[in-house]
């Protein structure tokens, strides 16, 4: 028996709460067994980002052909990608694998920081949203993506519709945790537009939620869900995992990986 497996391309967060390292974390609570493909090291804490190492293209190829080569991948989340080549290079790599891609358009650090080069905006729409799924914006995201402004849940609405009908992505789930009152995001798969409902918690520890929910999305859709099934299921983790984050560091903490489980130990 093999167990399911997900593939991460993303970001290395040394405080443990987002990048590459939040994917890992909730891949092995949904029992799906993760590899990580790094494209960005950066020297960051609940505080804010204090550097950030870019790694050659030619050695991100190294790692998506390393894992390529000798392992089974049924879906592939990417993260960070700050830089433009960078982009095309991995779309050309995830043109190839015929699995579900879940693209987290990774702009900047819940702390303000620029986690992407400009030039690469252009980049994502071209190489990478084409083969998505899902594509995961929040609402900043969303509009510097699409040069909208979005206030109401029908601008939401409207944002997502966009993201698949003219920049080419499957389906696209716009969150709306950025916006004032209950946590509502907004996904459109081409056909139906859903909506997907909380109420809000009054927390300040929400660092690493983008990258925790699109990995949730990414390790149901892994076990064979369907789209709108991963992203309940997602939803409901992530809920959890902010309703008992940890009051770690003097910044924004990290969500609980670990909440959803019975036995919670916090
Ligand atoms: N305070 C909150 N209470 C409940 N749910 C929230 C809260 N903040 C965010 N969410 C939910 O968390 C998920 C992640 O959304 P969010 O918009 O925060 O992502 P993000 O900005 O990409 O995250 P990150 O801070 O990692 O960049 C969404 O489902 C959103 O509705
Ligand atoms: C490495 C990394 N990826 C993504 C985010 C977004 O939360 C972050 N803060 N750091």
């Amino acid at each position: 028996m093999r167990p399911y497996t997900a593939l991460t391309i993303a970001g290395s967060d040394s405080g443990g709460g987002a990048g590459i390292q939040a994917d890992l974390k909730t891949f092995e609570e949904w029992k799906v067994y993760g590899m990580s493909v790094l494209t960005s090291l950066t020297a960051q804490n609940t505080t804010g980002v204090q550097d950030v190492h870019h790694i050659p293209v030619s050695f991100i190829e190294a790692q998506l052909d390393s894992v390529e080569q000798d392992l089974p991948i049924d879906v592939i989340k990417s993260g960070m990608i700050a830089r433009k080549e960078a982009a095309e290079h991995i779309g050309a790599w995830i043109a190839k694998q015929k699995v579900p891609y879940v693209c987290d358009p990774v702009m900047v650090s819940a702390s303000g920081h620029p986690l992407m080069e400009e030039e690469t905006r252009a980049a994502l729409s071209e190489h990478l949203f084409r083969y998505a799924t899902v594509i995961t914006p929040n609402i900043p995201e969303a509009e510097t993506l699409l040069d909208m402004e979005i206030r109401t849940e029908r601008d939401m609405q409207e944002a997502a519709r966009k993201f698949v009908e003219e920049l080419g992505a499957k389906g696209a789930l716009v969150k709306g945790g950025h916006l004032n009152g209950e946590a509502v995001d907004v996904l459109y798969d081409g056909e139906i537009m859903r909506t997907y409902r909380e109420d809000r918690i009054s927390t300040e520890n929400t660092h690493g939620t983008g990258c925790t929910y699109a990995s949730a999305i990414a390790a149901n859709l892994a076990m064979g869900r369907t789209l709108p099934v991963a992203v309940e299921k997602a939803k409901d983790y992530i809920t959890e995992a902010i309703r008992h984050s940890f009051d770690l560091g003097s910044g924004s903490g990290p969500t609980n990986h670990w909440a959803h489980r019975k036995e919670r130990v916090k």
